[in-house]
């Protein structure tokens, strides 16, 4: 299913499948082409992880231009609802670029989904969840979210989904409401979105998933491999 839906001048949604959305390339010419290439990809000789293709996030914050593009087409989404979340919740680390400027912008609190190990005080944890490439645990701190809340849960990338979903069950655990997931780049051929819809029989089927750009629209040109078999991984700055 894919229908177009034009919520003001600059910024039209296009529907991917029931509460899946995207920023649509055809009509935002601009916006996405700016944000695609500004995100190189790394094989896995040159990534962190051993993935086909790594995206590199500090080609948005490195461009001012495209990192407020980004920011605006968040902000502007939240601005624009009727209703409006009333928190925007990040995951560590690279949610964490992203969630405070838009939460800033919307004049609503930031919180912290933090991998397990690093915050105070006594928290709620996902438990164990596994994404493309690690298995890990977030934790959040207890009363940061409550009941009353419709949270935004942010990050820079949805791969497989076991991330997000960490998000969605903390959200649970502490019965607020998701009002949206949102990430900028989506891996579509790994269904992280219809994971999350699927979920525990579809507990989160009626939560919107919004991205803005995904590994086509990013494309195999974006590859940023140096050339050269024995280009070292590390290398000492030349004095
Ligand atoms: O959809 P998934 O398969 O769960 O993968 C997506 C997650 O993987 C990356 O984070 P990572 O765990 O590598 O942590 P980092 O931000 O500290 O690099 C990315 O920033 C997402 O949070
Ligand atoms: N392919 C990928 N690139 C960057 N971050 C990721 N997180 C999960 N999969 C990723």
């Amino acid at each position: 299913m894919t229908t177009t839906t034009a919520t003001n001048e600059s910024v039209v949604i296009k529907t991917l499948a029931p509460n899946h959305f995207c920023l649509d390339q055809n009509l935002n010419p601009r916006v996405v082409h700016t944000i695609a290439k500004s995100l190189p990809w790394y094989g896995p000789k040159f990534s962190p992880h051993k993935v086909p293709n790594f995206y590199d996030v500090s080609g948005i914050t490195e461009n001012p231009e495209a990192f407020k593009l980004v920011v605006d087409t968040f902000a502007e989404r939240y601005e624009r609802m009727k209703e409006k979340p009333t928190k925007i919740a990040g995951f560590d680390a690279r949610g964490f670029l992203f969630g405070p400027t838009i939460a800033m912008r919307l004049g609503i609190p930031f919180v912290m989904i933090r991998k397990a190990g690093k915050l105070p005080g006594v928290l709620v944890s996902s438990g164990e969840y596994v994404t493309e490439y690690s298995t890990d645990e977030t934790v959040m701190r207890f009363g940061a979210i409550d009941a009353s809340d419709r949270v935004v849960l942010i990050d820079d990338l949805i791969a497989t989904g076991g991330t997000a979903l960490a998000g969605f069950e903390l959200c649970h655990q502490l019965g607020a409401t998701v009002h949206e997931f949102a990430a900028m780049i989506e891996l579509p051929f790994l269904d992280g979105v219809k994971k999350i819809h699927e979920y525990k029989d579809g507990l989160f089927k009626d939560v919107p998933c919004f991205t803005v750009v995904d590994c086509l629209t990013i494309g195999e040109d974006m590859g940023r491999d140096p050339i050269g078999e024995d280009v070292p991984r590390v290398v000492k700055a030349e004095e």
